[in-house]
């Protein structure tokens, strides 16, 4: 089954919670018809389903702590699987949170050719977030929450931007730019593949 994925075009899409990954992913779609698979989205759809599995996650997710490794690679390769006879390329939306998962999804799926960084500042992020939470009804977008979201990312998810810095992969956006702005270096990144 995994065969049908091992040759296709993967992008990593790394940064901290509010930085805007999700808002360049949509950008990304509609111009280059890209798959856009955020880690965060399909947790969120098993916590939707209502399932046990769903319960156990929202519980982790609430308290904004990282849900266990093969949980989510599994849920990200069966969406590959899913899309890979229709899919052009692969935008991995917050994954890999940790070397670890990095090092995972390489031996079990394939390895990036990007890893697309997209930077803002902490106190940027947290606006953003608390703004986004008077409507996107996400358990998580509190404050208490995305503090412990944003010592997690300074924590563990910054050491996998290093790990792929010494790969020569990554491409850094600053995403604290208007969002076109930012997509504009987004393209340039992809265009150099
Ligand atoms: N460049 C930007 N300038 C201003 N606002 C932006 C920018 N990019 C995104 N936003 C807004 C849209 C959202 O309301 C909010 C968070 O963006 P979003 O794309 O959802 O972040 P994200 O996907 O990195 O967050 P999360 O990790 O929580 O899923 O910020
Ligand atoms: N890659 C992931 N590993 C572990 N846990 C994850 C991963 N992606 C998302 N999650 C959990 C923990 C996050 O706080 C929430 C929301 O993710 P988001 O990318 O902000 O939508 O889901
Ligand atoms: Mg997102």
């Amino acid at each position: 089954m995994a065969d049908k994925i091992k040759d296709a075009k993967i992008i990593f899409v790394v940064g901290g919670p509010g930085s805007g990954k999700g808002t360049q992913c949509e950008k990304v779609v509609a111009k280059y018809g890209y798959t856009h698979l955020s880690s965060g989205d399909l947790l969120r759809a098993e916590v939707g389903s209502g399932s046990e599995r769903g319960k156990t996650l929202q519980a982790i997710m609430q308290k904004g702590e990282l849900v266990p490794l093969d949980t989510v690679l599994d849920m990200i390769k069966d969406a590959m699987i899913a899309k890979a006879d229709v899919s052009k390329g692969f935008l991995i939306d917050g994954y890999p949170r940790e070397v670890k998962q990095g090092e995972e999804f390489e031996k079990k799926i394939g390895k990036p050719c990007l890893l697309l960084y997209v930077d803002a500042k902490g106190e940027t992020m947290v606006k953003r977030l608390l703004k986004r939470g008077e409507t996107s009804g996400r358990a998580d977008d509190n404050e208490e929450t995305i503090k412990k979201r944003l010592d997690l990312y300074y924590q563990a998810t910054e050491p996998v931007i290093a790990f792929y810095e010494g790969r020569g992969i990554v491409r850094k956006v600053d995403s604290e730019l208007p969002p076109d702005e930012v997509f504009s270096h987004v393209s340039k990144a992809i265009d150099s593949l």
